[in-house]
């Protein structure tokens, strides 16, 4: 396999907590290699507004299990243009506001929910010809264990806290760290998003600019692919690709 083959299938699976980076990493991702993009965490949110806004009791698992079955959930896959329709609706700026993100993990938190949410993502994933950047919290271990590359990507909590707080400025809660650090500790509860996995590349990006976490995911992508290739167990290090992810480690 071959990153650079237009053709070929190439499932990039990238998991981490709040704030990491893995939205707008993924999508420049998805870019340079001409990939689809899923932002998972969008269709948690979207079900959840669809709760809110039909009155459903987010406290009523079965309710929840109900709302999700049957949301009228339109989500996008270009990197370039974010699509998220409910009933026909825009709900690109309402799922990101606080009410949303202080409810998100009523629904996150629902193990029958996030079946129904994993079926609806597999199926996205096939849909793109499994030509795909896919992000969330459990896309390395339950939504595409196959993808042929898996990465967690971390940063320490200040510098996710940062982040977060120059993404919303002045839109930013007084609650920011109930919303990044109290959210990550619901989450998980259901899913591991903290530690990598059997053959997940651990990449901490909270030293790296946007554009170095960018090359990071570009280096072990063409690392992961280029060993299957060559179906050698270890790539050499002599391909200029990333420094082992061990390295990366503060
Ligand atoms: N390596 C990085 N260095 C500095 N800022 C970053 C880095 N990665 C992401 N950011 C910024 O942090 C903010 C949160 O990133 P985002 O992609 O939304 O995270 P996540 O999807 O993991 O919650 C964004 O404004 C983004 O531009
Ligand atoms: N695959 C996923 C993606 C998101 N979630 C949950 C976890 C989060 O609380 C919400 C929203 O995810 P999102 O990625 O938008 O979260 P952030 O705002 O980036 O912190 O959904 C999940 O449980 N599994």
């Amino acid at each position: 396999m071959n990153a650079r083959d237009t053709n070929a299938r190439l499932v990039i699976a990238i998991d981490g907590p709040s704030g990491s980076g893995k939205s707008s990493v993924s999508k420049e991702v998805a870019r340079r290699f001409g990939l689809a993009y899923l932002d998972t965490g969008a269709m948690y949110r979207a079900v959840t507004w669809w709760c809110l806004e039909s009155g459903v009791d987010l406290d009523d698992a079965a309710a929840v299990v109900a709302a999700t079955r049957s949301v009228p959930l339109e989500m996008g896959t270009d990197p370039d243009e974010e699509r998220i329709l409910v009933a026909g609706q825009d709900v690109r700026a309402a799922i990101r506001g606080d009410r949303v993100t202080d409810h998100v993990s009523a629904v996150s938190t629902t193990v029958p929910a996030r079946e129904v949410l994993v079926r609806m993502q597999r199926e996205i994933i096939r849909e793109s010809g499994n030509r795909i950047v896919a992000e969330g919290r459990d896309i390395t271990t339950v939504v595409a264990p196959d993808a042929d590359v898996r990465i967690l990507l971390t940063a320490s909590e200040a510098a996710r806290m940062a982040r977060r707080g120059r993404q919303l400025g002045a839109a930013a809660s007084s609650n920011l760290e109930a919303q990044v650090v109290g959210r990550d500790a619901k989450d998980s509860t259901v899913v591991n998003f903290t530690s990598a996995q059997d053959g997940v590349h651990l990449l901490d990006s909270s030293e790296l600019t946007m554009e170095q976490t960018v090359q990071g995911v570009i280096d072990l992508v063409i690392r992961d692919t280029d060993t299957a290739h060559d179906g050698a167990a270890e790539a050499p290090d002599d391909t200029g690709a990333a420094a082992p992810e061990e390295a990366r480690q503060p």
